[in-house]
């Protein structure tokens, strides 16, 4: 393949091929016809608008002359027009447009709000805070961050900690005493749990604004009858926690995961601040398998699409998000040192916690910690069910147990908790 895209230089004035590369040839020679007709493009941005031709090199390449292409810049996280602009031959929402997704083993990257609306569980907003603002925001939590520390759990008997550092920040130093005594996380309690920031505080009102905004937006423009998902919570985000995370240099990073829901409730919604060095996040669908399957390679079955969160962007991750699809922060190459920060990236997850998934109300395992939420996810027969169990067995040092419940939920995601059962029934998980 890199022999294939491995680029000569050649005379930058490309003409329209007709029917050249549009048959069945794999997708390395369609790219590396373009990447000949246009050698001024990136391999990504010739990917992202062959996708969005159907494979078509002819019709990708026509309407590359008529759109401005852009160069790759310094190898940092890069700019690319909007898909749109290279999709305008089909009309407006084309269903051409539909098929636009990553493929097994890609990766599609995606720059512009609509695109990421249209393609990924998520919205993002660009320039979210006023300049000044967000640089003090940034400031303040570049300062907490020198006290950071990474985290520590437990991996499939290995003791790891997480490939960055982060802090966590509530509204009130009742709530600090409740997070440090009732709350656990990954089976333990939190120790560094702070006081929200006098910068947090100020811009919480400007993103619960926007997220409440970009909620409702995808109700009435994405979900079956312009109405909230089941389990979806109908009242108003109201973030009262603030997870920060802090990636010192382009390695530093968080693998992938989905975030717990168990004192979110289920459909949960996040509002996600990006400040400093402008990062890659990935995100990719869950594909349950049937039964024992174990041959499928779900992981990367539908390929993965990243959106870049450039400074002062919010990233809201909406309701079918935590149960139906994973994230991470990849590694990066390299990346644009940021003025203020330098190689850092600051990262604000502003949650909602639920008064009624507070672990006092929670079922408590055979261990006597309270559980954690779970979904179902790689099994075909039970997706998307929740259950509750014990994750006492994430703590370096212990060992756990095997309670196990299947979790229900209202229409609009309050917890229906009958009492302690006293048996497992740990089944099609
Ligand atoms: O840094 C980010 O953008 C995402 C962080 C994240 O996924 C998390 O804190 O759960
Ligand atoms: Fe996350």
């Amino acid at each position: 393949m890199q022999s294939f895209l491995t680029r000569q230089k050649r005379k930058s004035s490309p003409e329209p091929v007709k029917n050249e590369g549009d048959g069945d040839e794999p997708t390395e020679i369609k790219l590396a016809i373009l990447s000949s007709l246009h050698p001024q493009l990136d391999q990504e941005v010739l990917l992202d608008v062959l996708l969005a031709h159907e494979g078509s090199v002819s019709e990708a390449s026509a309407s590359l002359q008529t759109t401005r292409a852009l160069k790759k810049g310094s190898g940092g996280v890069g700019y690319q027009q909007s898909l749109r602009s290279f999709t305008t031959c089909h009309g407006k929402s084309s269903p051409a447009n539909k098929k636009l997704k990553a493929k097994k083993g890609s990766t599609l990257h995606l720059y512009d709000p609509a695109d990421v609306a249209e393609h990924t569980p998520c919205t993002i907003i660009h320039n979210l805070l006023p300049a000044e603002v967000a640089n003090d925001l940034l400031k303040e939590l570049l300062n907490e961050a020198e006290s950071f520390e990474k985290i520590t759990f437990k991996l499939f008997d290995n003791v790891v900690s997480s490939p960055h550092t982060s802090g966590f920040f509530v509204e009130s130093y009742d709530e600090i005493q409740r997070q440090k005594t009732d709350y656990h996380y990954n089976g333990a309690r939190l120790t560094d749990v702070r006081r929200i920031t006098p910068q947090l505080i100020k811009v919480k009102p400007l993103v619960q604004e926007a997220v409440n905004k970009e909620i409702q937006s995808r109700i009435k423009t994405r979900y079956p009858g312009g109405r909230k998902l089941r389990h979806q919570s109908p009242h108003p985000w109201t973030p009262n926690s603030a997870f920060v995370n802090c990636y010192n240099g382009p390695q530093q990073s968080v693998g992938w995961h989905s975030d717990q829901l168990t004192y979110l409730g289920p459909r949960a919604v996040i509002g996600s601040v990006s400040l400093g060095v402008a990062r890659e996040f990935r995100v990719r669908r869950i594909l349950p398998r049937d039964g024992d399957d174990r041959t499928a390679e779900d992981a990367d079955a539908e390929g993965q699409i990243s959106i870049h969160l450039p400074h002062n962007s919010l990233l809201v991750m909406h309701a079918e998000m935590q149960e139906e699809w994973k994230h991470c922060v990849t590694p990066a190459p390299s990346i644009d040192p940021h003025p203020i920060s330098g190689n850092k990236r600051i990262n604000i997850t502003y949650r909602d916690y639920r008064a009624n998934m507070h672990p006092r109300f929670t079922p408590r395992c055979t261990c006597g910690v309270p559980c954690v939420l779970r979904v179902v996810q790689r099994k075909r027969e039970n997706f998307g069910k929740y259950f509750w169990m014990c994750h006492a067995s994430n703590v370096p040092g212990k060992e756990g147990c095997s309670f196990f419940q299947w979790a229900e939920f209202d229409e609009d995601g309050n917890p229906i908790l009958k009492g302690r059962p006293s048996e497992t029934d740990k089944i099609g998980v």
